[in-house]
C-alpha cells in the first residue's frame, strides 16, 4: 500500500518535470523550465537569476582558416552570419565537406587547434566560451557502454555529474522524466548492446545519446549528423525528438545529411552551407521561395532537401563529366535550369542572391538586435559532482560493466585456468632431482613471461573505455583523476580474482616450495605482475587508440621485457650498455623472476638420487648458475614491481592531461608558425587580428 502510494508519487514528481516545460499556449515556451531544471539552472548561473535561461545564439563574420601541412591555408568558412533562438530548432545542411561539422565545432568551441576562428559568437548578447558542458554536444558517433541497460546508462550518468546533495527521489524523477522525453520507455530496461549481447537499435542508441547530453537541462543543443545511417522512421522519431526538445524553450542546431520530405517538415529554420559559404539563412519553409526567386524552382515531385542539396553539391559537375566522357549519359531537352548550367555557377548565383537578399538583411538586423541584450551568463562548468561521488560512481559502473562484459576478465579466466592447468601437467609434481633445478626456472619464466603477456588480451575493452571516457570528458562529464582512480580500482578484484585461481591451480600441480608465505608470494607477484601489464596497455591505450596497432605496440614491448628478464640470457652476461642498464631494470618480469627465483629455491636442496652426486643447496644455485643477488630481499622485488603500477598510473594520468592541454596548444602554435613562415614567403600578410 504503501509502496504504491509512493510510486503514484514519484510518478506525479516524473509528470510534473515534464508538464512544467511543456508549451503553455499555441506558441513556444521560452525560458520555461521545471521545477527541478530550475533548482538546477539557479545554482549555475553567475548573474541574477530572473528565471529565464534560455539561450540566445548569434554569430557574426565567422570565419574559420584551417592551416594544411603545407603551410598553405585554407578557408573552410567564410563570413557566416546568423542567429539561433529558444524554441526553435536550426537544421544546418549542405553536400559532404561543406564546413558542417567545422561550424557546429567553431559554435561550440571544439574547433581543432589548426583551426582559427575569426568573428564573434555572442550567448545571450556576450561573448561566449561554450567548451565544456554550457551547451550540451551530441557527436556523430553513439559512444555507449554496451552491457549496461538504457535507464542504468542515463542513472550513471545523473550520478556523474548531479550534484551530490541532490536526494536520489530528485535525481530518479530527472532520469525518469529524460527516459519519457526521448520517448525510451519500451527499451529502458534492456541493454545497450555489443558483440556478443543483442541490444537496442541505432535509432534508439541516437536517443540515449541525447538524453544524457539533455540530463542536465542545457538550453543549448547541438548535434552532429543526429540522423545519418537510421532508417526513415527512426530518422524522423529522433527528429520529431529534437524538435520537441526545442519546444521547451531550449535552443537546437544539428546538421543534417539529405532529410526526407517529412524531416524536412519539422525544421524551423534551415542554414544551407556550400564551400563555407551561406546559401540560405531563414525559415526552413521559406526556402522554396527563394530557390525559386534565384532561378532554381524546386520542381513538381521533388523533395526539397534533394532539389537543394543537388543544386549546390559541385560534386555533380565531376559526374556529370565523368558520365559525359563515357557516353553514358544522353542530354535530353529538360526544362530543369541545373542541366543548363553548371553546379559551381549555380552555387555562385545563389550566395550571391542570398547576399543581396532580404532574408540575410534581415539576419544581419536581428543578430544586431540581438548582441544588444545582455542576458543571463550561462556556465555549467560541468558536472556538479564532488570528486569522490564521482570516482565511486566511475568504479561501480566500470565494475558492473566488467562483471557483465564477457570478453572483458571472464574469458580471460578461462584462458588463464586452461594456460595454468597446462602448466601444471607438464611440471607436474616437478620435485628436487637435477633435472627440476631448470624445469622450475622454465617454469617460472613461462608463468610470468607468456602467461602475464595473456593480458594483453583485454586491449580492445581498454581502447573502448577510453572513447567512452574522451565522449564524457569533452562534454565535462567528470575529471581525469576521477577516471584513472576508478579505472585501477574496478579491475581490482577480476585481476585478484583470476590470479588467485590460476596461480593456486599452477602452484599447487608444480608443488613449488611448500609453504604458506611461498605460495602467497607466488599470487601476489603473479597479481602484480598481471597489474603492472594491464597498467601499462592502459598507458599505450592512451597513446595509441587503434587496438591492432596498441596490441602489437604492447607486445613489442614486451617481447623486449622478456627477453632482458635473466631466463634467456644470465643477468651478468645481458650486455651492459643499454640493455642490462636501464632495460633490464625496466623491465617487470626481471624483477618478477628474481623474487620467484629465490621464494622458490631458497632452503630447497637438490640431489640425485640414482647417482653419489653431492647434494646442492637452492641458495647455491640461485647465486652461481641463476645469478641472483641473495642480499635483496624477494619482497623488495616485489615491491619494485607495485612501484611500477603506480608509476604507470601516474604516466597515464600525464598522457591524457598532455593530449588534452599541452598537444593542441603544441599543433596550435606548429601551425601558426607554418602559416606565418609561408605568409612571410610569399611576402603576404594575414592580419592576426580576431584569430582565436
Ligand atoms: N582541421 C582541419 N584541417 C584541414 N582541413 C580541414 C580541417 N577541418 C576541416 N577541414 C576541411 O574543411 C572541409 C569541411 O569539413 P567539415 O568536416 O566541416 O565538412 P562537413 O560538411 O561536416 O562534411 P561531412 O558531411 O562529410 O561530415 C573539408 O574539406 C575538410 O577536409
Amino acid at each position: 500500500m504503501r509502496n504504491s502510494s509512493s510510486a503514484a508519487a514519484s510518478a506525479n514528481d516524473v509528470m510534473m518535470e515534464i508538464e512544467a516545460s511543456k508549451p503553455q499556449d499555441h506558441g513556444i515556451v521560452v525560458g520555461g523550465l521545471s521545477p527541478l531544471s530550475e533548482t538546477l539552472w539557479k545554482e549555475k548561473t553567475n548573474t541574477e537569476f530572473i528565471g529565464d535561461v534560455s539561450a540566445r545564439l548569434a554569430w557574426k563574420d565567422l570565419t574559420v582558416m584551417v592551416t594544411l601541412n603545407s603551410g598553405e591555408t585554407q578557408n573552410v568558412l567564410e563570413g557566416l552570419t546568423g542567429y539561433a533562438e529558444p524554441g526553435t530548432f536550426t537544421a544546418l545542411m549542405g553536400p559532404s565537406g561543406s564546413g558542417k561539422s567545422t561550424f557546429l565545432d567553431a559554435l561550440s568551441g571544439r574547433l581543432v587547434s589548426n583551426a582559427f576562428l575569426s568573428g564573434r559568437v555572442l550567448l545571450n548578447g556576450r561573448k561566449a566560451d561554450l567548451s565544456f558542458g554550457t551547451a550540451a554536444y551530441v557527436t556523430q558517433d553513439d559512444t555507449l557502454i554496451g552491457t549496461l541497460t538504457v535507464r542504468e546508462t542515463i542513472s550513471y550518468s545523473a550520478q556523474l555529474r548531479l550534484p551530490d546533495r541532490m536526494p536520489w527521489s530528485e535525481k530518479r524523477t530527472l532520469i525518469e522524466s529524460t527516459i519519457i522525453e526521448m520517448g525510451l520507455q519500451d527499451c529502458a530496461d534492456t541493454v545497450i548492446g555489443n558483440w556478443h549481447l543483442r541490444g537496442i537499435s541505432g535509432g534508439e542508441k541516437r536517443r540515449v545519446s541525447i538524453a544524457l547530453e539533455i540530463l542536465m537541462r542545457p538550453r543549448l543543443l547541438f548535434l552532429d549528423e543526429p540522423t545519418s545511417g537510421l532508417d526513415s522512421a527512426s530518422a524522423f522519431f529522433v527528429t520529431q525528438t529534437l524538435r520537441g526538445l526545442s519546444r521547451d524553450g531550449r535552443t537546437v542546431i544539428a546538421s543534417i545529411h539529405q532529410p526526407s520530405s517529412e524531416v524536412f517538415e519539422l525544421f524551423d529554420r534551415l542554414y544551407l552551407l556550400s564551400g563555407g559559404k551561406t546559401v540560405y539563412f531563414g525559415q526552413a519553409s521559406e526556402a522554396y521561395e527563394f530557390f525559386a526567386q534565384a532561378g532554381f524552382p524546386c520542381p513538381a515531385l521533388r523533395n526539397p532537401s534533394d532539389h537543394f542539396l543537388r543544386c549546390i553539391n559541385s560534386d555533380f559537375d565531376k559526374v556529370k563529366a565523368t558520365l559525359k566522357g563515357s557516353m553514358k549519359l544522353r542530354f535530353e531537352s529538360n526544362e530543369d535550369p541545373l542541366d543548363k548550367t553548371t553546379t559551381a555557377e549555380a552555387m555562385r548565383i545563389l550566395v550571391d542572391s542570398y547576399r543581396r537578399s532580404q532574408y540575410s538583411y534581415s539576419a544581419n538586423e536581428r543578430v544586431e538586435d540581438m548582441s544588444k541584450v545582455k542576458g543571463t551568463v550561462l556556465d555549467s562548468g560541468g558536472s556538479q559532482a564532488s570528486f569522490f561521488m564521482q570516482s565511486y560512481t566511475l568504479t561501480k559502473r566500470s565494475f558492473i560493466n566488467m562483471s557483465r562484459d564477457f570478453g572483458y576478465y571472464w574469458l580471460r579466466l578461462v584462458i588463464y585456468l586452461v594456460v595454468t592447468i597446462c602448466i601444471g601437467t607438464i611440471y607436474l609434481n616437478v620435485g628436487t632431482g637435477y633435472s627440476s633445478i631448470l624445469a622450475r626456472g622454465a617454469c617460472a619464466s613461462f608463468v610470468f613471461g607468456f602467461v602475464t603477456f595473456l593480458s594483453i588480451g583485454g586491449f580492445p575493452s581498454f581502447v573502448e573505455d577510453m572513447k567512452v571516457f574522451q565522449r564524457e570528458r569533452m562534454n565535462g562529464h567528470y575529471g581525469v583523476s576521477a577516471f584513472v582512480v576508478s579505472n585501477t580500482l574496478s579491475a581490482m578484484p577480476f585481476l585478484i580474482l583470476i590470479t588467485f585461481l590460476s596461480g593456486t591451480v599452477c602452484y599447487f600441480m608444480v608443488r613449488l616450495h611448500p609453504g604458506f608465505t611461498h605460495y602467497l608470494f607466488f599470487v601476489i607477484c603473479l597479481y602484480a605482475s598481471v597489474t603492472v601489464v594491464e597498467s601499462l596497455m592502459m598507458v599505450i591505450a592512451s597513446i595509441v587508440p587503434n587496438f591492432l596497432m596498441g596490441i602489437i605496440i604492447g607486445a613489442g614491448i614486451q617481447g623486449i621485457f622478456m627477453l632482458v628478464s635473466g631466463y634467456f640470457r644470465l643477468p651478468n652476461d645481458i650486455p651492459k650498455p643499454f640493455w642490462r642498464y636501464p632495460m633490464s631494470y625496466l623491465s617487470f618480469h626481471f624483477w618478477a623472476l628474481q623474487g620467484q627465483y629465490q621464494n622458490d629455491l631458497m632452503g630447497l636442496v637438490f640431489d640425485n638420487s640414482s647417482s653419489d652426486l653431492p647434494k646442492i643447496p637452492g641458495e647455491f644455485i640461485l647465486e652461481q648458475i641463476f645469478q641472483i643477488d641473495l642480499n635483496r630481499s624477494k619482497w623488495m622485488d616485489v615491491s619494485v614491481i607495485f612501484v611500477m603500477i603506480i608509476t604507470y598510473r601516474i604516466i597515464f594520468f600525464f598522457v591524457i592531461k598532455i593530449n588534452e592541454d599541452v598537444t593542441p596548444w603544441i599543433r596550435g602554435y606548429i601551425a601558426r608558425r607554418k602559416m606565418q613562415q609561408k605568409n612571410g614567403n610569399q611576402k603576404q600578410t594575414i592580419s592576426p587580428y580576431g584569430l582565436t
